[in-house]
């Protein structure tokens, strides 16, 4: 693998409508060919608030490529060989409980696995070992503590803790599907999430999700007969961003 040797102080999966943060200065790319594979595209490395941040697009560059053919273990491993060891994933979602509205950001603490089919472990090259990491907190606690603070100390209005649900997609979920999550205790929806934070884990990176919620899951608004429609998703998206690169300035600083 195409490793550098220098640290990254912070890595960020960007998601879904959050490409503005690729913007980094003096910003070097590479792509790193991981035993699993090539990442999604080019991690782009430089100077972020005086910090050395690497970003990498969720679905590539031009967004193309779906939540359940990412290649979530090349873009893991390609982080952490470009000296990634702590990582922030942007994740946009849809909002299921009361208090998770459009626009809303919510740092998670708990998620829901509800994917299928996807290649979740590290641990299934022949001879490998089989891994059974710890994962009752699926995301970093001092991450998260980090990021909390951050926010706190900037005034940015982010929700300490939730459930994440992680759906198949491409498509959006059912009412009756979200009326399920509801049920099983799920605040918000996204089809990212898993196997993400699971490899995530296994590697032993500081992983943590920053929900970003671009719509009302089907059913969960004021309206529940409201289609939900990818306009309104980016236009949330833009305008809960207004918030995240100083909230990532802050915690840059910590
Ligand atoms: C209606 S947009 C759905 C799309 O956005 C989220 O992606 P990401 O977590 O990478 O921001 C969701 O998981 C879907 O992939
Ligand atoms: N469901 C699943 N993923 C999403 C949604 C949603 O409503 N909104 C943004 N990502």
């Amino acid at each position: 693998m195409n490793a550098s040797a220098s640290t990254i102080d912070l890595a960020i999966i960007g998601g879904t409508g959050v490409y503005e943060l690729a913007e980094l200065a003096d910003a070097d790319t590479q792509q790193p060919l991981t035993p699993y594979g090539p990442p999604s595209g080019p991690v782009r490395i430089g100077r972020y608030a005086g910090k050395r941040v690497a970003f990498l697009a969720r679905h590539g560059e031009g967004h193309s490529i779906p939540p359940h053919r990412i290649n979530y273990r090349a873009n893991l491993a390609a982080l952490q060989a470009l000296g990634a060891q702590t990582v922030l994933a942007l994740n946009t979602v849809g909002g299921i409980s009361a208090h998770c509205g459009p626009r809303a950001l919510v740092l998670p603490d708990q998620l829901i696995d509800y994917t299928w089919g996807r290649i979740s472990t590290f641990g299934e090259a022949p001879g490998s070992e089989v891994l059974h990491v710890d994962f009752g907190d699926p995301y970093s606690p001092s991450l998260r503590r980090r990021v909390l603070e951050a926010a706190g100390m900037i005034g940015i209005d982010l929700m300490a803790g939730g459930c994440y649900g992680a759906t198949q997609g491409p498509r959006l979920e059912t009412r009756a599907e979200i009326a399920r999550m509801k049920r099983d205790g799920c605040d918000l929806v996204g089809m990212t999430g898993m196997p993400e934070a699971g490899l995530a884990r296994e590697l032993g990176l500081d992983y943590a999700c920053l929900g970003i919620v671009a719509n009302w899951a089907a059913g969960a608004g004021p309206d529940p007969d409201e289609a939900i429609t990818m306009e309104e998703v980016l236009t949330n998206v833009r305008a809960a961003m207004d918030r995240v690169p100083r909230l990532i300035e802050r915690l840059l600083a910590l």
